[in-house]
């Protein structure tokens, strides 16, 4: 379980976290979203004892990270998958970790076992594919069996496979019961892996429910409708205040209305109908409706002028604040 209470950072007269609270509970995948900027890292490295709050508290099972006596056993996370000596074999890789955190050097083979990658273990991680590489971060999160995982950004640059093995392994590790704390800007992924989100809005906390219920309460439903009559079921929706439109193949979306409100008013005035489907918003959708004005750095078409991104007086985009070669459990 992590536990933030008014956590906050400011860097300067930045607030990157502003009062953030929040809870993520185990035996769940929690997405944790936000756009570019929002300060979902900080709040990570918060989280990892990386750095320090300005004020208020973030504690892991109960206790400040930095406090953690075995903070491999507490904590598994994967920040920066290329952060890991290139020269090493994976097998090396994982039993230094090991070694330097009085961990049993048994958990290396069982992690290599459980991340797929017994057969490349005596290979140097230097030549791994992102995914592999991935897997091997992974497997460093795992050797000290830690109820309480934090992947940030995983399954970026990944392959559909990839993003597939990522998605069913941390899914798999909620079913066991740990935390599993993941932060992505891929929309439709969380979709599919996540129950719950936290969503954060320049450094504010948005939303905190389930995955249905933030897609229910931030997109609008739409039905759609085919009929050879049209322009009579147009007319007649109008009518009754629902907003409707139809494509060049008559196909009618209605705003406004149930499938049943729909069907019932067709029924009324004998109008067939062919298909009758309700559409909810995807995550994507909903996401970008909540937080359409709180992007740092939105995207300018090119040549939009001096203040574009590239112009001189444009906007600098923030730099990714994990310093090279940072481990987490290796320190
Ligand atoms: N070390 C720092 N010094 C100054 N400002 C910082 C520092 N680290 C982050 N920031 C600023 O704090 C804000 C939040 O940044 P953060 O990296 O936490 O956001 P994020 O949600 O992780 O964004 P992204 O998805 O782009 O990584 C940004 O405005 C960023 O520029």
């Amino acid at each position: 379980m992590i536990e933030a209470i008014g956590l906050t950072k400011q860097y300067g007269d930045k607030k990157a976290v502003d009062g953030l609270t929040f809870t993520v509970r185990p035996g769940m995948v929690t997405g944790f979203l936000g756009p570019n900027g929002a300060g979902k890292s900080t709040t990570m490295r918060m989280i990892l004892g990386l750095d320090a709050p300005t004020s208020g508290t973030v504690t892991v099972n109960g206790r400040p990270y930095v406090k953690a006596v075995a903070p491999m056993r507490e904590v598994g996370a994967l920040l920066d998958a290329k952060a890991i000596h290139g020269g090493r074999t994976a097998y090396n890789h994982l039993l230094a970790l090991a070694q330097s955190n009085r961990l049993p050097a048994r958990r290396v083979g069982e992690v290599l076992e459980l991340t797929g990658l017994t057969q490349v273990a005596k290979k140097r991680s230097g030549g791994f594919s992102l995914g592999m590489g991935q897997r091997l971060g992974i497997a460093a999160a795992l050797l000290g069996d830690p109820r309480v995982l934090m992947f940030d950004e995983p399954v970026n640059g990944l392959d559909p496979d990839g993003i597939r093995w990522i998605r069913e392994f941390m899914r798999r590790l909620a079913g066991e019961g740990r935390t599993v704390f993941v932060s992505s800007h891929l929309m439709s992924e969380m979709e599919h892996t996540a129950d719950h989100l936290i969503v954060i809005g320049r450094g504010r906390l948005q939303a905190d429910c389930s995955v249905k219920d933030f897609i229910a309460r931030n997109s609008e439903q739409t039905v759609t409708v085919r009929t050879p009559e049209t322009m009579k079921l147009l007319q007649l929706l109008a009518g009754k205040g629902a907003r409707v439109s139809n494509d060049e193949t008559g196909l009618i979306t209605v705003r406004g209305a149930t499938p049943q409100q729909i069907g019932d008013l067709a029924f009324d005035h004998q109008i067939r109908v062919h298909e009758l489907a309700p559409h909810q918003g995807s995550l994507e959708e909903a996401f970008m409706e909540m937080t359409r004005d709180q992007v740092e750095y939105r995207a300018v078409a090119v040549g939009a002028g001096p203040n574009g991104p590239g112009g001189p007086g444009g906007p600098v985009p923030p730099q990714n604040p994990y310093a090279p070669g940072q481990m987490i459990g290796a320190r």
